[in-house]
């Protein structure tokens, strides 16, 4: 068995490097660290060389060398192919064992870790896109063979690219699925709405979409930035007999508060499935 390092700087491999992934190593790099303690697996050679060219980092479409090679190792596949990648790392991680960080949704540790071969240390993290900008958030929750090395570790590495909470029970990651790991899509789709009806009120589409990007991004800053809640924020916009109320009403009657509980609750509740579909595959 290799002794457990105390580099402060690990060897990363990011096995697998697509939307997620790759926001996470890119965010790495811009934030300074060093390409030469990154490396990229994935299987389309010519992405991979173009991921090189871009960040300097190392690739290779070889899975075991990337993790032998490495101190942590971030399994950064769709959770659809996250079984067969696991069995084929079993031995080599097994042997090496290095840290693992799933950013999976869903599969659950005491999964991850059948597939792996048995015990490991693991953390499980639910990062987000906006970590490609340092702007992510990440709830993550560790196995008990995680060292407080590796803990410091994932948090360094998370707050390279954002903000990290742990959680104290693995369940508690579903929900920060469906608040943060999903939630930016779901602003995003509320700026195309907007925008939308920007549209129908007679503004251009490229005048109606900036406008919906830009209130989104400044509301945005406001919401991390103010020592305001949210609540407060919006009463500040909100002119009595106004405009605003006249839209806040509109949308509370119309049950957007319910609606955003649902979809919340409709993410948790994939996120259960899809350990449950994936566990026995
Ligand atoms: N997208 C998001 O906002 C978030 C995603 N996640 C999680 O991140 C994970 C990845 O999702 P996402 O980044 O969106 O998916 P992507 O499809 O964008 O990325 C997956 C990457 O895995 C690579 N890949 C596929 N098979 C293999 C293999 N056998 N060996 C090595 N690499 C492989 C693919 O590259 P190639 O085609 O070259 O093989 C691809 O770049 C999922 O588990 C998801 O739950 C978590 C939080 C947020
Ligand atoms: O949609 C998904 O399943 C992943 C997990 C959170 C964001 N994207």
């Amino acid at each position: 068995m290799t002794e457990p390092t105390t580099k402060t700087q690990p060897n990363i491999a990011f096995i697998g490097a697509g939307n997620m992934g790759g926001a996470i190593l890119r965010g790495l790099v811009k934030q300074g660290y060093p390409a030469s303690s990154l490396m990229a697996t994935g299987r389309d050679l010519a992405g991979l060389e173009l991921l090189a060219k871009e960040t300097g980092v190392g690739t290779t479409t070889d899975n075991q060398q990337a993790t032998a090679w490495a101190d942590l190792v971030v399994l950064g596949v769709k959770p659809q192919v996250m079984q067969a990648v696991c069995l084929d790392l079993t031995q080599t991680v097994q042997t090496t064992k290095p840290l693992l960080l799933s950013i999976a949704a869903g599969i659950t540790s005491d999964t991850l870790l059948s597939w792996l071969g048995g015990k490991l240390p693991l953390v499980r993290s639910m990062p987000n896109t906006p970590s490609l900008l340092g702007a992510g958030v990440a709830g993550l929750y560790a196995t008990p063979e995680v060292s407080q090395q590796q803990r410091a570790w994932v948090e360094q590495i998370t707050q390279a690219v954002g903000q990290a909470y742990w959680v104290e029970k693995e369940q508690q990651l579903d929900a920060v699925t469906a608040v943060s790991g999903s939630g930016p899509a779901y602003y995003f789709l509320f700026t195309e709405a907007l925008a939308a009806a920007g549209e129908k009120l007679g503004l251009s589409p490229e005048l109606a979409l900036n406008l919906a990007k830009a209130t989104a991004a400044g509301a945005g800053k406001m919401l991390l930035e103010s020592q305001d809640e949210p609540a407060e924020l919006r009463r500040k916009v909100t002119s009595p007999g106004g405009t605003t109320e006249q839209a806040i009403h509109t949308l509370i009657e119309k049950g957007l508060p319910e609606l955003v509980e649902l979809a919340a609750q409709a993410a948790a509740s994939r996120a259960v499935e899809l350990a449950e579909e994936l566990k026995d595959c």
